[in-house]
């Protein structure tokens, strides 16, 4: 029998093999329990926790690669529509993920112990940068738990919010603004006749929608009339507002979108520590005026504001594209939406002087054609417009709806009939995008877009003398017996924190 050498090549093959079975057995444990659901009393359970292919912070590092696109991966490769999904080190080390309308609306009983604003504080403290003091005033019954409604900072600025752009003056105003701003940039693409003019549509609706917003939201001494680099920076940070949020030596790690901060808020800043808002729409008078009342700072004010435009142009303005795109993209749906905004525009003709005098040595005029858009008919004239736009965020709104979870509920799927605990101190995020995308909702189809399938769907059968009202069964958001969907359209969100802004 050979002798065993003990410094030879097998000995250090056992003890690598012995190393790895170590490993193996560490990360299989520490899986184990950061992947074990916590036990709860009378068979209540948590929904099971999905790995990942990188254990423990796979889907985190997913998140931070993909983006909310991995949300439609998880449920392509899973089809679970209700997902616990790991999240250590972060989020109290676990995320739920609704991906379906039946979830959605599971979720509704439970409102109370959802918390709108947790996470919002949480971004405004981390990206937005607001001072210990700021904090403490909007935290203060944030959640209207300790004291009344209407008491906290966050409540009364959302009831105004609601209030002021509810339809009525103040919409009209910020409406109409909005659209004599578009109005001027639109009349100067014109070209004399026989001539064009080439435009990069993504760049070209960013930088005009960015400043006829905010001009009629901020004033005419908004940061970005002021200084229209603060454009590209404005979107720069928000590419980088995930990045900002989770990622540590942001300086370092996420460095654009860092500077680009800096002069977002140097320019918000300016305009509140000048008080270029006596200009602005009643929206920001009014949100101004209440942060004075609580007693936040001039500079927070800045801040605080560079964190609302989001709100006002971080959906609005790729929408916008989208919209025009798919529009410009189908030479049909242009020439019939042509015909149903015409209805809607009044052309005046007025002569306007011409250099030179006429035969009999008058003057020389020329006719000079205007449109006018009636834009209140343009809500009430329209279905075709109205349903393109709906469309457009169908496909392509990624919005992602958060709420903190403040006590353990139970949430029930009246379709499936499963029950599931979901854990206090958790975060809840609703992927509407997965949700507009689903097949058993949209139909076969719901990959493409469909300028039509928000027109009305209401008709009748003739049956004899009997005239029956009938749903289209091929419908948007109808199932086969043509009842409707809750929760399968969801752009803006729902209940009571549904976007003031829709
Ligand atoms: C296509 C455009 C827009 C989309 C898709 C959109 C989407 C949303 C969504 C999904 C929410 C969250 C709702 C929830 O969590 O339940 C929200 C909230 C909000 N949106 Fe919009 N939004 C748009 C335009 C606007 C505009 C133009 C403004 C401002 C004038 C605005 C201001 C806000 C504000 C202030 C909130 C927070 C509401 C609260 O505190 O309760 N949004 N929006």
């Amino acid at each position: 029998m050979a002798a065993v050498d003990h410094d030879g090549p097998d000995s250090i093959l056992a003890m690598i093999g012995v190393l790895f079975t170590v490993v193996a057995i560490l990360v299989i444990a520490i899986q184990h329990y950061v992947y074990f659901p916590t036990k709860l009393d009378s068979g209540r359970v948590e929904p099971p926790l999905l790995p990942s292919s990188i254990p423990v912070v796979g889907h985190l590092i997913n998140l931070l690669i993909y983006g909310k696109q991995y949300f439609m991966t998880l449920e392509q490769q899973h089809h679970q529509s209700l997902y616990a999904l790991p999240m250590w080190p972060i989020l109290n080390s676990r995320m739920y993920l609704i991906t379906s309308p039946d979830w959605v609306n599971a979720m509704k009983p439970t409102h109370k112990s959802l918390s709108f604003y947790t996470l919002i504080v949480r971004a405004l403290k981390i990206v937005f940068k607001l001072d210990e003091t700021t904090i403490n005033i909007i935290e203060r019954n944030v959640d209207g738990r300790t004291r009344g409604r209407g008491e906290n900072l966050f409540q009364e600025t959302h009831d105004m919010m609601h209030a002021t752009l509810a339809p009525g003056r103040h919409l009209d105003d910020l409406s109409l603004s909005m659209l004599n701003n578009m109005a001027s940039t639109v009349n100067g693409l014109a070209p004399n006749k026989g001539e064009s003019q080439v435009i990069g549509l993504w760049s070209w609706i960013r930088h005009h929608f960015t400043l006829a917003s905010a001009t009629a939201v901020y004033g005419p001494h908004n940061p970005f009339s002021k200084n229209p680099d603060l454009i590209a920076d404005f979107w720069t940070l928000d590419e980088n507002l995930i990045s900002l949020m989770l990622l540590p030596w942001t300086w370092l790690t996420a460095r654009r979108g860092y500077l680009a901060r800096r002069r977002v808020f140097d320019g918000f800043v300016e305009y509140a520590e000048k008080g270029h808002y006596a200009d602005a729409s009643q929206l920001i008078r009014s949100r101004v005026a209440l942060n004075s009342r609580y007693g936040v700072a001039k500079r927070m004010d800045g801040q605080l504001e560079s964190s609302m435009a989001f709100g006002l142009l971080a959906n609005t303005i790729p929408a916008s594209f989208w919209m025009l795109s798919y529009i410009l993209a189908d030479p049909k749906l242009l020439a019939a939406l042509r015909v149903e905004i015409g209805q809607c525009v009044r052309v005046e003709e007025r002569e306007q002087d011409q250099e030179g005098e006429d035969d009999c040595g008058g003057k020389k005029t020329k006719l000079k054609t205007k449109h006018i858009i009636n834009a209140t008919k343009l809500k009430t004239h329209c279905p075709l417009l109205a349903s393109t736009f709906r469309e457009t965020l169908r496909v392509t709104a990624s919005v992602i709806v958060n709420r903190w979870i403040l006590d353990d509920v139970e949430v029930m799927n009246q379709v499936t009939g499963k029950a599931f605990v979901l854990r206090k101190g958790s975060l809840v995020q609703t992927a509407t995008h997965v949700i507009h995308a689903d097949r058993s909702v949209y139909g076969d189809d719901a990959d493409l877009f469909d300028a039509r399938r928000f027109m009305s769907t209401v008709g009748y059968r003739h049956d004899g003398e009997e005239r029956t009202k009938i749903l289209d069964p091929a419908g948007p958001f109808r199932d086969i017996e043509g009842n409707v969907h809750h929760g399968s359209f969801r752009p803006f969100g729902s209940g009571k924190h549904i976007c003031p802004g829709r």
